[in-house]
């Protein structure tokens, strides 16, 4: 009688070389682990602790036959090997605050059957790693942030690429938008994944790109801020090279290009949230971190004319921005995100397979079937709120968004694919006040514990500035009336701070010439080549390459 269950996957164990030390080598097909271990310990090891390295084979990066060097393969000879059989492992190897690096480790076999039943054995099992990409497509952007765009592709990412069998399609952009519009063109099928070498800003590009494209191949008018948005299956990967990267950051822990190149290469997963940006029934933008008014608007219209100082013009223009301690008056309204499980303040990180962003995913999935039996999903209309003031900062984050300024990031507490962003509104007050609000961004205390900042998790939002809700609505672009100084009407006495014409939205890192806008948060709608933040603790329970 024949036995329904598959054959349990051979164990291979050999003693080879490493280093001219021999090694007891075991690949477990039914783990999933490669492992070695010394045979006699070196000397001034410690004898009473068996040495040995475990490594995931998820997380071993190629394998392919050994570059002979001469020198060491002539000292190998007492080992009896006419010829040189060896393979080299490169493996994923973690360092501290998330970076990761590429470690090879080389074995040698006594004789050739071995080796090529090694190669093979470890080849077999790395093609089970069907989620890893074989084809990209990579933008680099040769003046983001320091210039270096293309020197780090080649220098540090190009070279794993390769030697992992990647194939490459690599342009490099002539003019900014070229990667936005290319993604309208070439044939993104062919593709496993998108990657782009630059800032922030060149992330947003290929975003736009990428959505845009998949709406107009699935016929979704994307000018229709109710319209379901189809979601992109193709993953972007961000190898850093701009400025802030602080959509890096946040979802891999570190804006390392390496770091980043290994992330793609083992074919990480990361859904992320989008938000879209609506004026009336326009299309403005999509947004993964921040959308800002007042403050960060105001950052940002300043560093944008000081573009001249590099990197070091979003300091001077924060310094300056907060000197002239602007305020602005508006009404917000929202819907709260009330299937979510978190809350901004419950202090639960978005980590690595964070459980709150599983359950959307969850329920996303129940969404999409229940749609595709025909029955339609409606949100509620009736639970939104407004609230009126006057405004320091008005600010939706869909991710902590967290960098080496800013290590907690604007909102600690909001997660990556959970379906929901963070409303953050911070209320008309002292200068010294908003200085305390701020300094809470780099220490451990709670930055929305103030009477004067209020924070809401929300699916949407609308935002009207004052003067707005006085004109007709209907025929009156805002950006155009700020641009003719049109007369603000401020409530108090002109002395009261607000200013006299409006804020702009920054828009991860980019200018949004409209003020009155609405913008609604989009489930998972992107997958990036990451895992979120891994929890040091958690990880090395599950799996690290480490010496046991
Ligand atoms: N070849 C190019 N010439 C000019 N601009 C470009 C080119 N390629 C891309 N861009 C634009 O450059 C802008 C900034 O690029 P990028 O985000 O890479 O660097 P950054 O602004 O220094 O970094 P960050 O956005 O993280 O602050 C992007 O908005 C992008 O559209």
């Amino acid at each position: 009688m024949e036995s329904d269950h598959p054959p349990l996957p051979t164990v291979l164990c050999s003693v080879l070389s490493m280093k001219r030390q021999s090694c007891e080598v075991t690949l477990d097909p039914g783990r999933s682990l490669l492992s070695w271990r010394e045979l006699r310990p070196r000397r001034g090891r410690d004898r009473s602790r068996p040495g040995g390295v475990t490594v995931p084979v998820a997380e071993i990066v190629s394998v392919g036959e050994a570059e002979i060097d001469e020198k060491y393969y002539n000292s190998m000879k007492w080992q009896h090997m006419c010829k040189p059989h060896a393979f080299t492992v490169r493996y994923v190897q973690r360092k501290r605050k998330h970076r990761w690096r590429c470690k090879e480790v080389t074995f040698w076999c006594s004789d050739e059957q071995l080796f090529y039943q090694w190669l093979q054995a470890l080849h077999d099992i790395l093609e089970q790693q069907t989620h890893r990409p074989k084809r990209l497509l990579v933008y680099i952007n040769p003046y983001g942030g320091k210039k270096r765009g293309k020197q780090i592709y080649e220098n540090k990412v190009a070279p794993l690429f390769s030697a992992a069998g990647i194939c490459t399609d690599v342009i490099v952009t002539e003019y900014a938008n070229h990667a936005r519009d290319n993604l309208y063109e070439v044939n993104v099928e062919k593709y496993d994944g998108v990657v782009c070498v630059g800032g922030d800003g060149m992330f947003s590009e290929v975003l736009h790109g990428l959505i845009g494209r998949v709406q107009k191949d699935s016929d979704v008018d994307h000018n229709n801020p109710n319209a379901q948005l189809s979601r992109c299956n193709i993953r972007i990967g961000i190898i850093p090279a701009g400025s802030t990267d602080c959509v890096c950051y946040a979802t891999i822990g570190i804006n390392d290009p390496e770091t980043s190149a290994l992330h793609i290469i083992l074919g990480d997963c990361q859904p992320l949230d989008v938000c879209s940006v609506h004026h009336k029934r326009t299309f403005l933008k999509y947004s993964v971190s921040l959308l800002g008014y007042g403050f960060y608007g105001d950052v940002l219209k300043y560093s944008e004319k000081n573009r001249w100082l590099g990197p070091a013009r979003y300091d001077v223009s924060g310094f300056k921005t907060f000197l002239t301690h602007h305020c602005y008056e508006g009404s917000v309204s929202f819907q709260p995100a009330k299937w979510v499980l978190g809350s901004p303040r419950d202090q639960i990180i978005c980590t690595s397979r964070c459980y709150i962003c599983r359950q959307s995913s969850k329920q996303l999935e129940e969404q999409q079937k229940t749609q595709a039996c025909g029955s339609e999903h409606r949100d509620q209309d009736d639970d939104w709120t407004t609230i009126k003031g006057k405004f320091m900062a008005i600010n939706a984050v869909s991710m902590s968004c967290a960098c080496p300024r800013s290590p907690k990031g604007l909102s600690p507490a909001a997660h990556l694919g959970d379906g929901s962003a963070d409303l953050i509104l911070v209320r008309k007050c002292s200068r010294l006040d908003f200085l305390r609000h701020l300094i809470r961004h780099t220490s451990n205390k709670d930055q929305f514990d103030f009477p004067f900042v209020e924070v809401y998790r929300v699916k949407n939002f609308q935002f009207t500035p004052k003067h707005f809700e006085d004109e007709d609505t209907e025929s009156t672009d805002i950006g155009s009336i700020g641009k003719k100084n049109f007369p603000q009407i401020c409530t108090d006495h002109p002395s009261c701070g607000c200013n006299h014409v409006n804020s702009i939205w920054n828009c991860d890192g980019e200018t949004v010439d409209q003020t009155a806008i609405e913008m609604r948060v989009h489930c998972q709608l992107i997958k990036l080549f990451a895992r979120g933040i891994e929890n040091a603790k958690l990880e090395d329970d599950v799996n690290p390459s480490k010496v046991l």
